[in-house]
């Protein structure tokens, strides 16, 4: 993550066209998507930097951070805790508590970010911390984490399900507060369990060691991603064994940052280009990264598509065939929604493994993408660890999103290239981009005025040609449903 010398990615306020439940027919591409899309900054390094500024030794400056329902979630879960935020033009400027705060009632929603990261936060509070969120997060993994505050010496109470959202911190009082050690967990089922005790462990007394013990752990570069940035702060982490991870005690010391953007949510423009024949740049695409969404780009290659990393930014074209693919997407499970709708639309079968963890998520997400993809026509199998998908003629109708932004990231895409797909709900997507419908509609407006002006400047060129004519007034072909959707 840079230091505060990057250049800031702003993306515009949105139309707020849509309201919540109402249904959102998805546009269909008039032609083959052509456009740049700046994608706003990272929810993953915006809710680290936002954990490590209030646990640090002094005040730091975050800009570009993400300003979307986990990361409103997150800033008001700190500033309940005492933390001070003040966000002006120039940035969020970030001053440390000189002690958390106990007494207060954290709203996750359904960020795993807030659920995860804060209630470790806990531990150094001079009081008992309630959390509680959307119904949907009652469903969410975090017995583990639960278990690692209780072997830390805290009272963890649920007043709901067995080790589930809504659930109260109290941290040990007298000689023994703040005092670390060793917590074991099984991180199988979200690595933030694991980021979320790195974050807190350097402000620990004696420091912390995890150990997961289980089936494998998903999502590992986010865990890299914490660790990096904890070094980037002056800590040190020791995680040269695997499975183990020790954070020394030590200060966490303030970093003005400036974060990326946010290459999953980059995911379903790049997927526009690949899906419609045309061509998407996302703009500040960093040449290295600590972020999962950067798989992508490999992703895209093996799917068939040209992807050409440059220092003005990452640009996917289609060619012109959409290729199945096998899949691991363990390390950067977010990306499955997306990838499974390119699978839908793709030439043969694609195989996703790797992401058992993901019923887990927002929602089952397997369960989600096979009844949803299914319902339009793709034949798509869950097994143990992901999905198959075998593409077919799809044709429109609902698509449900369950309340999961990157299900209806995925809905959007299908509906570029299958006529009459309509989200049940698209505000979903506010979770980490409430500008996804402008950029959206954005991205074909951009798309329809190249395809103009590449029509004009045939008509400068050839005399035979004396009106351009505009794609506006209809006069260019809506490509074929067969080229639109390509089994
Ligand atoms: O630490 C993080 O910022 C995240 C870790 C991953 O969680 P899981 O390990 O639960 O997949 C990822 O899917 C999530 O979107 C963000
Ligand atoms: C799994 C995701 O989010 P969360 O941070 O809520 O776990 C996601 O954004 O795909």
């Amino acid at each position: 993550m840079p230091e505060l010398d990057a250049t800031p990615v702003q993306s515009p306020a949105d139309a707020g066209q849509v309201r919540a439940g109402e249904p959102w027919p998805a546009p269909q591409a008039p032609v083959p998507v052509t456009a740049t899309v700046l994608v706003p900054g990272s929810k993953s390094e915006t809710n680290r930097a936002l954990v490590l500024a209030a646990l640090a030794s002094g005040p730091s400056t975050i800009v570009n951070g993400l300003d979307a329902r986990d990361t409103v979630l997150m800033r008001d879960a700190l500033r309940a805790l005492g933390t001070g935020i003040d966000e002006s033009a120039d940035g969020w400027r970030v001053t440390p508590a000189e002690r958390l705060t106990g007494g207060a009632t954290i709203d996750c929603g359904l960020a795993g970010t807030v659920m995860r990261f804060v209630p470790p936060l806990a531990l150094l509070a001079d009081g008992a911390v309630s959390f509680d969120g959307d119904e949907q997060a009652y469903a969410r993994p975090m017995a583990p984490l639960l278990g690692a505050l209780r072997d830390l010496g805290a009272d963890v109470t649920t007043s709901g399900a067995p080790d589930a959202l809504p659930f109260v911190v109290t941290p040990v009082t007298g000689a023994a507060a703040g005092a670390g050690g060793t917590a074991r967990i099984d991180a199988s089922s979200s690595s933030q369990f694991v980021s979320a005790l790195l974050l807190v462990g350097a402000r620990l007394r004696g420091g912390l060691e995890v150990v997961h013990s289980g089936g494998s752990v998903p999502s590992l570069p986010h865990i890299a991603m914490t660790v990096a940035m904890l070094r980037e702060r002056g800590v040190e982490v020791d995680d040269s064994q695997p499975d183990r991870w020790v954070v020394s005690e030590g200060t966490i010391a303030p970093r003005d940052v400036a974060v990326e953007p946010d290459l999953s949510n980059a995911a379903p423009f790049l997927a526009a280009a690949a899906v419609t024949g045309g061509s998407v740049t996302i703009p500040h695409w960093p040449a290295q990264t600590l972020q999962p969404g950067d798989q992508l780009r490999d992703v895209l290659a093996v799917m068939g598509a040209e992807v050409d990393l440059r220092p003005e930014g990452l640009t996917v074209t289609a060619t012109d065939q959409l290729l199945g693919a096998e899949l691991d997407l363990g390390g950067a499970s977010e990306l499955t929604p997306v990838v499974a709708a390119l699978a839908a639309l793709a030439r043969d079968t694609t195989r996703i493994s790797g992401v058992a963890h993901v019923r887990g998520h927002e929602t089952d997400r397997l369960a989600a993408l096979s009844t949803e993809l299914g319902s339009l026509g793709a034949k798509v199998h869950e097994t143990h660890d992901g999905l198959t998908v075998h593409p077919r003629l799809m044709a429109g109708g609902e698509f449900r999103t369950y309340a999961d932004h990157r299900m209806a990231q995925a809905g959007a895409v299908l509906g570029l290239v299958v006529p009459g797909v309509v989200l049940d709900d698209v505000t979903c997507t506010a979770k980490t981009m409430p500008t996804f419908v402008s950029l959206w509609q954005q991205m074909l407006a951009e798309s329809v005025t190249e395809v103009d002006a590449e029509l004009a400047e045939e008509a400068e060129t050839d005399p035979e040609v004396h009106e351009p004519p505009s794609i506006l007034d209809g006069l260019l072909p809506v490509p074929s449903d067969e080229s639109r959707s390509r089994p």
